[in-house]
C-alpha cells in the first residue's frame, strides 16, 4: 500500500518543479501540460506512458486534445502524493523528450490547441 510523500521527501520535489511539474491547487497532485508537434507524437507519449503506468500500477489522470496531453499525478490509494507518483512523474518526462511544456496551466486546454480558424487562415 503506498504511502504519502513525508515532508522530508517534499523537501526534494523543487527538482521536479523546474522540469515543469506544478502542483495542483487544492490538491496534493501534481500537474504537467506538454504540446507534441502533432497528435502523432502525442499518442507515441501517451502509449509509452500507459505501458509504464501498468507496470508501475500507477495510473495517470490525463486528457488529450490534439498534440496537448494534460497529466495529474496523485496516488488515489492514499489520497495524495507518494513515491509511484515521482517514479512515473520521471518516466514521463523522459519519454517527452523535447516537448513543449505549457506552463499556464490557468489557462483552459481548448486554449492551447491552434485553433481551426488560425490553421486554415
Ligand atoms: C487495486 C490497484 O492496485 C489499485 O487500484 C491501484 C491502481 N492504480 C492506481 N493509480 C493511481 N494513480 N493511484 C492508485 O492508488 C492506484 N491504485
Amino acid at each position: 500500500m503506498a504511502t504519502l510523500l513525508t515532508t522530508e521527501e517534499r523537501s526534494t520535489l523543487p527538482a521536479l518543479g523546474e522540469t515543469g511539474w506544478g502542483a495542483v491547487p487544492d490538491r496534493d497532485a501534481i500537474r504537467k501540460v506538454w504540446k507534441f508537434k502533432s497528435f502523432s507524437e502525442a499518442w507515441a507519449f501517451m502509449t509509452r506512458a500507459a505501458l509504464a503506468a501498468e507496470k508501475l500500477n500507477h495510473h495517470p489522470e490525463w486528457s488529450n486534445k490534439y498534440n496537448v496531453v494534460d497529466v495529474t499525478l496523485v496516488t488515489h490509494d492514499c489520497n495524495g502524493l507518494s513515491a509511484l507518483d515521482i517514479t512515473l512523474a520521471k518516466q514521463m518526462d523522459k519519454f517527452a523528450g523535447a516537448a513543449e511544456v505549457v506552463h499556464n496551466h490557468s489557462e483552459p486546454i481548448s486554449c492551447l490547441c491552434e485553433s481551426r480558424a488560425n490553421r486554415i487562415a
